[in-house]
C-alpha cells in the first residue's frame, strides 16, 4: 500500500469525492511514485492537465472511473461511482481489463442509461421549443424488420432519441449489424420507421420528406454515379435538385469542384467511368454538400482513399460542418477522432454511450501508461526502483505517457454491450 501513502485512508474516502480531492487523486498516485518526473509532465504536458480537468468533470457527473498506473507501480486505485476503490496490483488490473472485466465493468450499462435519459430529456425540451438550431432530432425512432421466411422479427433500432446542434459532426461508430444503416435509411427516407420519427430542419420525416430533400445531402456508402456523365454534370444535376439555377448554380458547382480538388486539370469534364475510386469518393462528398444542405449524412466517406486524398477530404468535411449538422458513420477511429465533435457507439440497435473522444477515453479507458527508456545495464535497478530518484540514479533517455486509444474504448463498449445482450 506504499503508493497510497499520501492519500487519506480508504474508509474516509468511501463517500462522495470533492473536486479538490479528485485532482489530488489523479495526481497524487503518480506524484508519490515519481515526483520529479511527473512534475515535469504537469508543467510541460497540456494533455495531462486537460485530462485532470476532464477527470473532475466526469466525476461530478457520478459515473466515471479513473485509475492511474505505470508499468512499474505496484498498487492501484480507481474511482467508481465517486467512491475510491482499491483495485489491487497492476498485474491484476491489466489481466482483468484484458479479460473485459474489472475496472469499470459495471459502468457501460450505467453510462448508457444516463446518456439515454439525458438525450430523451433534451429531445423533449427541444420539441416543446420548436427550435431550428438543432437540424437533426430523432424522437424515439424505432425500426423492426418483420419476421420473414422462418426468421424472427429483428429489432434494428430500439427507440433512439438524439439531438444534434448546427455545427456538429456526430460520429456513429458500431460493429457490423449494429443498426447504423437502418437508422440512416429511415432519416433519408429510404425506409419508414416502425414507430417514432425524426425532425430534420424542424420538418417531420413522416410527412415532409419532399421538402426535407431540398436541405439534405447524402454521401452513400457506395458511390451512386453515372459512368457516362462528367463530374461537373453530376454536380449540375444535383445542384438543380436543390433548386439552384443560373449563376448561383455555376458558382456552387465551381466552388464544390475546387473544395474537393477536382477543378484543375480538366478532371471535372471527364466521364466518371474514367475516374479512380478516390476521385469518385471525392465527387460523392461534393454532391452531398452542394446546394448548402443543413443536414448531411456521410457513410464512411473516406473508405478506399489514399492518405493524401483522405486528408484533403477531411479538410472539406471540417470546413463543411461549420454551418450544418453532419452524421458520419465510420469504422476508422482516426477519422472519428479527426472529424467528429461527438461520438456515439451503437451496438444492437442502441447507443451505448455518447461523448467526445476525450470523454469516452476518460470514461471507459481511465488509465495512463507511463514508460521510461533507459540503458539495459540499468534493468535491475529499474525493476527495483520507485522512480523517485530515477533521474539521479540512471540516465533516462526518454519518457512517455500514453492514453487509452479510441479503439480500446470501442472494443470495450461493443464487447460489454454484446455480452450483456447475450446474458439478458
Ligand atoms: N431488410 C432487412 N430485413 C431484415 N433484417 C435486416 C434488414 N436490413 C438489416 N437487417 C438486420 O438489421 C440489423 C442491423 O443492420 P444494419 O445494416 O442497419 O447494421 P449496420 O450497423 O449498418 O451494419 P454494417 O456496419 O455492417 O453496415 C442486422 O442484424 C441486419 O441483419
Amino acid at each position: 500500500m506504499d503508493s497510497l501513502q499520501s492519500l487519506p485512508p480508504l474508509s474516509t474516502l468511501s463517500t462522495s469525492v470533492s473536486s479538490a480531492l479528485n485532482a489530488k487523486l489523479g495526481t497524487n498516485h503518480d506524484l508519490t511514485q515519481a515526483p520529479s518526473i511527473v512534475a515535469e509532465f504537469l508543467t510541460q504536458c497540456d494533455d495531462l492537465e486537460r485530462n485532470l480537468v476532464h477527470l473532475n468533470r466526469t466525476l461530478e457527473s457520478n459515473f466515471a472511473s479513473y485509475a492511474s498506473f505505470s508499468n512499474r507501480i505496484g498498487h492501484l486505485f480507481g474511482i467508481v461511482n465517486s467512491k475510491l476503490t482499491d483495485l489491487g496490483s497492476s498485474v491484476c488490473l491489466r489481466s482483468s481489463v484484458s479479460d473485459g472485466e474489472g475496472l469499470g465493468e459495471e459502468l457501460p450499462s450505467l453510462a448508457k442509461e444516463v446518456a439515454r435519459v439525458e438525450a430523451r430529456e433534451k429531445v423533449e425540451q427541444l420539441l416543446l421549443e420548436s427550435t431550428t438550431s438543432y437540424p437533426i432530432i430523432c424522437d424515439n425512432l424505432k425500426k423492426i424488420y418483420p419476421a420473414r421466411d422462418g426468421n424472427p422479427a429483428k429489432i434494428a433500432v430500439r427507440g433512439l432519441s438524439l439531438a444534434l446542434p448546427r455545427g456538429e459532426c456526430f460520429g456513429m461508430l458500431g460493429p457490423n449489424g449494429a443498426g447504423k444503416t437502418s437508422l440512416i435509411n429511415m432519416m433519408i427516407g429510404l425506409t419508414k420507421p416502425t414507430s417514432g420519427t425524426a425532425y430534420l430542419q424542424g420538418l417531420d420525416i413522416l410527412t415532409s420528406m419532399d421538402t426535407i430533400y431540398t436541405s439534405m445531402g447524402v454521401c452513400p456508402h457506395h458511390d451512386l454515379l453515372w459512368e457516362t456523365l462528367t463530374g461537373r454534370e453530376h454536380l449540375l444535376f444535383y445542384g438543380r435538385l436543390k433548386n439552384l439555377k443560373g449563376f448561383a448554380l455555376n458558382q456552387a458547382v465551381e466552388g464544390s469542384l475546387k473544395s474537393v480538388n477536382l477543378f484543375h486539370g480538366g478532371v471535372a469534364d471527364k466521364h466518371v467511368g474514367k475516374y479512380s475510386g478516390g476521385i469518385k469518393r471525392r465527387l460523392s462528398v461534393a454532391i452531398s454538400l452542394i446546394g448548402d444542405p443543413k443536414v448531411v449524412f456521410m457513410d464512411e466517406p473516406s473508405t478506399g482513399l489514399d492518405p493524401a486524398s483522405r486528408n484533403c477530404l477531411w479538410s472539406v468535411v471540417k470546413q463543411a460542418k461549420r454551418d450544418r449538422a453532419i452524421i458520419l458513420t465510420t469504422h476508422s477511429m482516426e477519422e472519428a477522432e479527426v472529424l467528429c465533435d461527438r461520438l456515439g457507439i451503437f451496438v444492437d440497435g442502441a447507443l451505448q454511450c455518447i461523448g467526445n473522444a476525450k470523454e469516452l477515453k476518460g470514461r471507459y479507458g481511465g488509465s495512463y501508461i507511463f514508460t521510461i527508456t533507459t540503458s539495459s545495464n540499468n534493468e535491475e535497478e529499474v525493476e527495483n526502483s520507485r522512480f523517485e530518484n530515477a533521474k539521479s540514479r540512471f540516465t533516462v533517455f526518454a519518457w512517455g505517457l500514453a492514453d487509452t486509444t479510441l479503439e480500446d474504448v470501442f472494443i470495450k463498449v461493443a464487447r460489454g454491450a454484446q455480452a450483456v445482450n447475450i446474458l439478458s
